[in-house]
């Protein structure tokens, strides 16, 4: 078998049993009955995604996954192509939104050129980022195939490897990409996974006006009559109108959860590969954690197909891993209120008697 179906065939969903107990404590902890709400909830799943009453989510990292796009070449975007390269060099040395906020965090951010246009040797070679090339940018989805299956694969294996390989050192992972244009495909793959229009699924990106909107929502739309992608089948919507940089987050997603370990989903196209990692792997999705609600119109559609609700409301639109390295902190809120807040009885105060 290939890594890519091994991979599938060892995702479990979360543990039922580890989840009961660790409802059994949340429920007796000294507050009125689940009086920190969601970030209960949070705990629970992060029981049931480790199999543990003690699980640890000391050792982070932001995985910053970087590609470029063909169909930039029909004017989707505020920002030229060459953006990626320039931001990918500003991440790798320290000076990118991602970088200020994965130092709150305590996170590491390894930035993975996955297919960017422009040379970036130098940084692999200096071992500032790392290189895992399927090819320079995709092809313009709008005239045909973004990538061929081979190549959809290989992306999904290589983010699969490097999850395999970074969860020697991390208990917590992130999600971030950096890829001039990749709101087209990602609006794409939205509109495919969840039925609904591409009008309902696109939105401005980096800053587009309202007729260069309607012109993006025209090239989507022929891009999927060009490309016809076969909705139940993720690889497939993947080589025809995704980029490489989702291909390898899916593929991230998707060795995350094989390895028990949770994932943060940073934004609109980092839920959009989420959303590739559940067609292939649905039981991926429970470890999955959503950080924030982008402004990303689609965002929405996306996160509700996913079965998740966000964290986090700031109205970001950034992308890089940001929304998720703030998340990590509330992450580990919800760890230390299961292993360090004590119980009704070994803090022997008076419960009351509200119904629970
Ligand atoms: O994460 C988000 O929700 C998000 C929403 C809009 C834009 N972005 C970022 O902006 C870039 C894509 O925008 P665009 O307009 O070039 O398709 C890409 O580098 C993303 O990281 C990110
Ligand atoms: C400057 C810039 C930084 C980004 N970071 C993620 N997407 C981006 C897009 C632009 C244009």
């Amino acid at each position: 078998m290939s890594l890519l179906n091994d991979t599938i065939a060892g995702i479990r969903y979360q543990d039922q049993d580890t989840r009961r107990r660790a409802k059994d404590r949340l429920d007796r902890l000294t507050m009125p009955h689940w009086a920190l709400g969601r970030l209960l909830d949070l705990a629970l799943d992060l029981a049931g995604m480790t199999g543990s009453l003690q699980p640890v989510v000391e050792r982070r990292l932001i995985i910053t996954m970087a590609g470029d796009h063909g169909v930039a070449d029909e004017g989707v975007s505020a920002f030229p192509r060459e953006v990626t390269g320039q931001m990918v060099a500003n991440i790798a040395a320290g000076g990118a939104g991602i970088n200020a906020l994965a130092r709150v965090a305590g996170a590491r951010v390894q930035v993975v050129d996955m297919g960017a246009a422009c040379d970036l040797s130098s940084l692999a070679e200096s071992g500032r980022i790392l290189s895992r090339r399927i090819a320079p940018g995709t092809a313009n989805m709008a005239v045909g195939a973004a990538m061929s299956r081979e190549q959809a694969v290989r992306s999904i294996e290589a983010g699969i490897e490097l999850a395999q390989t970074f969860a020697a050192d991390t208990d917590l992972f992130g999600t971030g990409e950096m890829g001039i244009a990749n709101t087209t495909p990602s609006s794409a793959i939205v509109a495919v996974l969840t039925g609904a229009t591409v009008e309902q699924a696109t939105g401005c990106g980096t800053g587009i006006d309202v007729e260069r909107r309607k012109h993006k929502v025209a090239v989507i739309e022929r891009a999927l009559q060009v490309n016809r992608p076969d909705p139940d089948d993720g690889l497939d919507i993947l080589a025809k109108v995704g980029g490489f940089e989702i291909g390898g987050l899916a593929g991230m997603i998707l060795g995350a959860a094989a390895q028990k370990k949770a994932i943060i989903i940073d934004g609109f196209i980092s839920t959009a590969a989420a959303l590739i990692a559940q067609s292939l792997a649905p039981a991926s999705t429970d470890y999955m954690i959503a950080a924030h609600h982008s402004i990303e119109q689609g965002h929405c559609l996306a996160l509700e197909r996913l079965g998740k609700k966000p964290l986090l409301d700031l109205d970001f639109r950034l992308g890089e891993g940001t929304g998720a390295a703030l998340a990590m902190n509330l992450v580990e809120g919800a760890q230390r209120i299961l292993t360090e807040m004590a119980t009704f009885e070994e803090a022997a105060v008076s419960q009351g008697n509200v119904n629970q």
